[in-house]
């Protein structure tokens, strides 16, 4: 074997052990474990670091042992005087192929160097046996307790989507029955409805089976994530465990080496020591050539230069005793350091095995939390769904009746309207045909009111004249005011007038003892109300609105209650306030059907002189004059009228005016249309 060859079998199980390498750094960039990466990256590096090191001492030892062997056979050649092929500087090489025939090449050596290669081969096949059998234990238990948790739930979970499937396909296939059936009938529209509620629903379902498969996802992601943490621990543990092995043989051999190379150099100590003890036996030849003959001095002078030659080449061999022996304490000191490093990682890989088991245990935790609330979350949801499928198929149960009898009523509700162009039309003529007739009849009976009404007014006209007739043209009411306090307290104070209680319509005046009787319309007692004395002229105001003049007085002397009499107080009004807002209540009554326009105007007659209170200057004389329309009514020309809406424009008027009310005149002169 080359030591091509034997680098190559020593280094076969580092290399395929780290082959993995590239996928699992590729599977930790996935995670999002930064610290689980550092760490990995961290061991991987110190692993690698630790088999160039093995590498290298694996070298300096072949290297080391190489060179042992050479000088053992230039010395067993320089002893022997075997002639073999040389080097310029005395180290002889050995030709491919070709055995070494030194000490090296005992039994002990090849023994060694065989059970080393078949201790590694037998460890490759260990693992690789150990490999199989794992995957065998796998494929024969199946899966861990969580896989076969997540089989489960993969198996109900499409179980359930079964269902759901069948349930919405026979939903589907009723609905679109129930809109084949109605599908001209315009309460497809709630069966639309009804459709595009269950698509919502279906929608949800997708959505809500999507989560759950991008949960399936993840949960089967973090379980492979765990399986291959798990697979890289135990990689890591037979690595750690194989390279404790190497370096436990590494020492053991390098520890036989190291005797081996002590007894050697002995040995070599004790060669030298021997060969310098013994006498110098070609310088006894040469004087014993010296003397004989010339061919002896011939072979004396060869073997002189031989001789020269052996103590260059024991020189030199003592130089490369020194520097093998230089060689040995450094790698001793390399060696003791290389303990001192694999006894650091050791701790170093315990450390992260640890990390590595919490890491997983934490995974672990969390995938089965993971795994149980999905499952609560698919169970919550698919129960929602059932009851949201529950009630559509109930809704849809009770809607077939109800469906039916909309469908009946639809079509008679067609019928009809397809008869209802008909119907109209023929309603339509018979609702004109009754306008018209109702119109002729309303014509016919306005008609008829009107004559009625005209005849009502002119009979109204004759009773009002019969009225004024019989009540008299001119009507003259006396009104007796309470005595005052003053009054009574005066010394000659004493009752003049007196009533009769048979007859409302006499006053007895007591005069110097004689009595005097006056016979008037009527006689208002002290006791009288401004509404009595109203109620007596308030049928004025609708003779006023028939179109009839009207005029109400008051004549007395000062004090006797003119004033209060006509006009009253805020709190009890009188005549005046009283027929004011009832003209304009009963042409309020009136204005559907008339027109009325009121205008107001005041003058004052004092002493014979007319005068324009509302005018802009009210000393202006007016005249009274005949109409000119050959009415017969007299009337006032340049007289100042102002039209008013309300009693309150009237007062308002009346207020402009600072007219005391004892001289006051008010015509009110409503014109209807
Ligand atoms: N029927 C009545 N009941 C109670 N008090 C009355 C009545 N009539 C008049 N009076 C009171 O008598 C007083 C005089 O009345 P009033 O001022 O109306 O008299 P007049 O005739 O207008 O006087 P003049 O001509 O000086 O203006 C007032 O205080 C008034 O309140």
């Amino acid at each position: 074997m080359s030591d091509g060859e034997d680098d190559g079998s020593f280094l076969s199980l580092p290399t395929a052990a780290f082959s993995q390498r590239p996928s699992l750094t590729a599977e930790l960039n996935e995670t999002n474990a930064p610290s689980q990466q550092l760490l990995i990256q961290t061991l991987q590096d110190k692993v690698c670091e630790f088999q160039a090191r093995l590498r290298s001492e694996e070298v300096t030892r072949h290297v080391l042992l190489q060179q042992l062997q050479q000088q053992s056979v230039q010395e067993k050649t320089s002893v022997g005087g075997v002639q073999t092929s040389a080097s310029p500087n005395g180290v002889r090489v050995l030709q491919p192929g070709e055995q070494p025939v030194d000490r090296f090449s005992r039994p002990e050596e090849e023994q060694l160097v065989t059970r080393l290669r078949t201790q590694v081969e037998e460890l490759e096949e260990k693992l690789l046996d150990q490999t199989q059998e794992v995957e065998r234990l796998r494929s024969e238990l199946g899966a861990t307790d969580l896989e076969k948790q997540l089989e489960l739930l993969v198996v109900e979970n499409q179980r359930l989507k079964q269902e759901l499937k069948s349930c919405r396909s026979s939903e589907l296939h009723s609905l679109d029955a129930a809109a084949e059936s109605c599908s001209h009938c315009p309460h497809s529209q709630d069966a639309e409805a009804l459709r595009r509620e269950v698509s919502r629903w279906e929608n949800q379902a997708r959505q809500r089976e999507r989560r759950l498969a991008e949960l399936e996802r993840e949960l089967l992601e973090k379980t492979s994530r765990v399986e291959s943490l798990r697979l890289q621990l135990d990689e890591s543990t037979r690595q750690l465990d194989d390279g404790r092995r190497q370096l436990e043989e590494t020492r053991r051999r390098q520890g036989e080496a190291e005797q081996k190379l002590t007894l050697r150099l002995q040995e070599c100590e004790d060669e030298l020591a021997r060969q310098a003890a013994t006498p110098p036996r070609v310088k006894y030849v040469t004087h014993t050539v010296e003397v004989e003959s010339a061919d002896s001095q011939k072979a004396l002078a060869e073997l002189q230069t031989k001789n020269t030659g052996l103590q260059e080449q024991l020189s030199v061999q003592r130089q490369l005793l020194r520097e093998l022996e230089t060689q040995l304490h450094e790698s001793q000191r390399t060696c003791a350091q290389l303990r001192t490093q694999i006894l650091v990682y050791e701790g170093e890989m315990e450390r992260a095995q640890g990390q590595l088991e919490a890491e997983m245990q934490n995974l672990e935790e969390e995938k089965n939390r993971v795994i149980e609330e999905a499952f609560i979350r698919a169970e919550s949801e698919m129960k929602a769904v059932h009851e949201n499928l529950a009630g559509v198929r109930m809704n849809l149960l009770s809607l077939q009746p109800a469906l039916r009898t909309l469908t009946c009523d639809y079509n008679c509700l067609k019928r009809q309207v397809q008869d209802f162009p008909f119907m109209l039309d023929k309603a339509i003529t018979e609702a004109k045909q009754e306008i018209c007739q109702v119109i002729s009849e309303v014509s016919s009976a306005n008609q008829e009111l009107l004559r009625k009404y005209k005849r009502e007014m002119n009979l109204r006209k004759k009773c009002h004249n019969e009225l004024v007739r019989l009540k008299g043209n001119i009507r003259v009411f006396c009104r007796v005011r309470p005595v005052s306090q003053e009054e009574q307290d005066s010394a000659d104070a004493k009752t003049m007038l007196s009533f009769d209680s048979e007859d409302d319509a006499v006053l007895y005046l007591s005069n110097k003892g004689k009595i005097m009787t006056f016979e008037l319309d009527k006689v208002f007692s002290p006791q009288a109300t401004q509404e009595e004395v109203f109620q007596e002229v308030q049928s004025l105001v609708t003779s006023c609105i028939d179109g009839f003049n009207v005029c109400i007085f008051a004549y007395g002397q000062t004090g006797s209650g003119k004033t209060y009499t006509m006009e009253g107080v805020v709190d009890d009004p009188g005549i005046n306030q009283r027929a004011l807002r009832l003209l304009f209540s009963e042409v309020t009554e009136k204005a559907p059907d008339w027109d009325y326009i009121i205008t107001v105007s005041m003058v004052e007659i004092y002493n014979e002189t007319l005068r324009n209170l509302l005018g802009e200057n009210p000393t202006d004389k007016l005249d009274i004059k005949m109409n000119p329309d050959g009415s017969g009514q007299l009337y006032v020309p340049g007289l100042t009228e102002f039209t008013v809406q309300s009693p309150e424009d009237i007062n308002k008027v009346r207020t402009s005016c600072c007219i005391l009310m004892g001289g006051f005149l008010l015509q009110l002169s409503p014109k209807k249309n």
